[in-house]
């Protein structure tokens, strides 16, 4: 009883932290490329390559509808993020450098929060 308390708290906790991250990505100067879903009809190839589109709206929907059991599952959609955005963009491109940036700081900002 009390360990499954626990793990039920420690997800609770760990999602409200998701929520908290989730508002300081929005809010990076450079998520602007990562806001909404890429409009793959004005893209062209992206619905081909990239098989798992993924951006922070989208992020936001799943979490207001429970649809991250705990905050692993959050980090993989954020992590697929940066993943396609790599594949798709450039290094050296506006994007692919926004790309960068919102990944070392997000990879900076779970570990202090979460780990
Ligand atoms: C995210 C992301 N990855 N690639 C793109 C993109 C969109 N158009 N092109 C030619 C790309 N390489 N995006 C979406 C960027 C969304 N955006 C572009 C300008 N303002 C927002």
């Amino acid at each position: 009883e009390k360990k499954a308390r626990l793990a039920q708290d420690s997800t609770t906790k760990g999602l409200a932290t998701c929520r908290v991250l989730l508002a300081e990505l929005e809010a990076h100067q450079d998520a602007w490329p990562f806001l909404t879903p890429v409009n793959h009809k004005a893209v062209p190839g992206y619905r081909k390559v990239i098989k798992k589109p993924m951006d922070f709206s989208t992020i936001r929907e799943k979490l207001i509808t429970n649809q991250y059991s705990n905050w692993e599952t959050f980090i993989v959609d954020v992590n697929l993020i940066f993943e396609n955005c790599e594949r798709f963009n450039e290094d050296d491109s506006e994007i692919g450098r926004a790309g960068h940036s919102m990944r070392i700081f997000f990879d900076k900002r779970w570990a202090e929060l979460l780990m």
